[in-house]
């Protein structure tokens, strides 16, 4: 069974820079511990650019299928432990704000292992949207909705799953990686 850790945040809370950085500290560890993220595959990625971000059946059911085939390549590297950038509570969070029924985006993943520990990387939408606005081209104020939904999305999972560390991302980034660094050092005690 694949030992996960995962990133979870909205867009611009920090988790690709967050979890490269304590990556860097924790691979010494052992030397089989893997970094990767969500979307994972090209073919489907596409797919989800091609059928837009509005349906938030179809993006459960790709984002489903492309976590299936990450999952499948993974086991076969026999890692210690995968840190994973975005995975199930992403498609919680996000197809649950379009208004799907968490259930079933729950349901749909049911076959999927659980991370042992997932890093909830939490900051004011508002915040966010200031880091990303230099690289991503969107309508600020639908954005910053969206956002705002999908942040009370993640709150609300992190009040009823286990094992979520909510770390405030609006602190230095310096500061964000030592607190998670330390979180997860002390859940790696077995490598
Ligand atoms: N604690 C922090 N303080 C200030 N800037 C930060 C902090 N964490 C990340 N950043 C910056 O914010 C921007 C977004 O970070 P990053 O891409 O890691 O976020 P993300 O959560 O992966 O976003 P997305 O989900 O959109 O990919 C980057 O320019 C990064 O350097
Ligand atoms: C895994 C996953 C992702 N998303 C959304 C969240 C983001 O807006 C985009 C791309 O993610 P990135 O971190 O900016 O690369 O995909 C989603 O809606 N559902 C999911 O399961």
């Amino acid at each position: 069974m694949l030992r996960i850790i995962s990133f979870e945040g909205i867009d611009g809370s920090g988790k690709t820079t967050v979890s490269k950085l304590v990556y860097e500290k924790i691979r010494n560890v052992s030397k089989r511990i893997i970094l990767t993220k969500e979307p994972y595959t090209e073919e489907i990625s596409s797919l989800i650019e091609k059928a837009g971000w509005k349906d938030p059946v179809t993006l459960t059911l790709l984002f489903a299928a492309d976590r299936a085939y990450h999952l499948q390549y993974l086991s076969t590297q026999n890692p210690d432990l995968v840190i994973m950038d975005r995975y199930i509570y992403s498609s919680v969070a996000y197809q649950s704000a379009l208004g799907l029924d968490e259930n079933w985006i729950e349901l749909v993943n049911s076959k999927f292992p659980k991370p042992f520990l997932t890093i909830l990387l939490d900051l004011s939408p508002e915040i966010a949207i200031r880091r990303i606005q230099k690289n991503d081209k969107f309508n600020f104020q639908e954005k910053l909705d969206s956002l705002k939904l999908v942040r009370e999305r993640y709150l609300e999972i992190a009040k009823k799953e286990k094992n979520i560390v909510i770390i405030n991302a609006e602190e230095p980034l310096d500061k964000v990686v030592n607190k998670v660094y330390s979180v997860i050092y002390s859940y790696l005690s077995d490598l």
